[in-house]
């Protein structure tokens, strides 16, 4: 099966504000901009996905992950994140109605495109199917197979949701970076440790390390 992928991200300025405590506000929006350059950069290494929308109002990570070979839908709806990502599937299926699409989180600087392989792989076994954070209790990837609808519920506790909803949840071994979403210094530590990209390691040069 050939996935498309559809990636959130909110404007810069406001994203990420667990992480106020571990990068100042002057150097947050281009360490969460290294996050998104280094998903998507793996997410179109991947195999078995065919392209990457980024939906996003802000310009300037329009324009660097559009450089990268991401489509940009804007965040027409302006109604958070669920809107966001209905929206950008159904601007997926309006040019391929039978496209799988596949909804992640834009705050994975450690995922590895072979990883993300498997767990698409898994995914296409199920009409609706999802994979959990690594702190057990969000999300970090819901699919939807040829004309099933996404019916994205991210947010906190979105785990609990996803499996009340129908969708399988995939209980897959060695995808760490997959789970691995960044939301506070303690994620990024973790991220570090599994390996992060390379847009995310030049953005942390400048760092205090993570949690000093
Ligand atoms: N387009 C869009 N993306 C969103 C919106 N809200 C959240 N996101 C994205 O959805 C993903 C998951 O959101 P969170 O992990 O809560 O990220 P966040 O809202 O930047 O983080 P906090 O400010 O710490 O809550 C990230 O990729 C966000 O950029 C929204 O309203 N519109
Ligand atoms: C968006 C989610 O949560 P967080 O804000 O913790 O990344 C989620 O897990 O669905």
């Amino acid at each position: 099966m050939q996935w498309t992928l559809v990636i959130p991200l909110k404007p810069l300025s406001r994203a990420k504000s667990r992480l106020a405590d571990t990068a100042a506000d002057g150097v947050r929006p281009g360490l969460v901009l290294a996050f998104a350059q280094d998903t998507v950069a793996a997410g179109l290494a991947c195999p078995g996905v065919v392209g990457v929308v980024v939906v996003t109002d802000d310009r300037r990570a329009g324009r660097e992950l559009s450089a990268l070979g991401a489509r940009i839908v804007p965040d027409a709806p302006a109604r958070g994140l669920n809107a966001a990502l209905a929206h950008g599937a159904e601007a997926v299926r309006l040019i391929r109605p039978r496209a799988a699409v596949a909804a992640l989180n834009a705050d994975l600087p450690a995922l590895r495109a072979e990883e993300l392989e498997r767990v698409l792989c898994a995914a296409a076994e199920f009409p609706r199917a999802f994979l959990a954070d690594a702190a057990g209790v969000g999300t970090t990837l819901l699919a939807a197979g040829a004309g099933r609808e996404l019916r994205p519920g991210f947010g906190p506790g979105s785990r609990v949701r996803h499996r009340a909803s129908g969708a399988e949840e995939l209980l897959l071994g060695g995808v760490d970076s997959v789970r691995q979403d960044v939301d506070t210094g303690d994620d990024l530590r973790a991220a570090l440790a599994l390996g992060v990209g390379p847009y995310t390691t030049a953005a942390c040069a400048g760092l205090p390390a993570p949690g000093s």
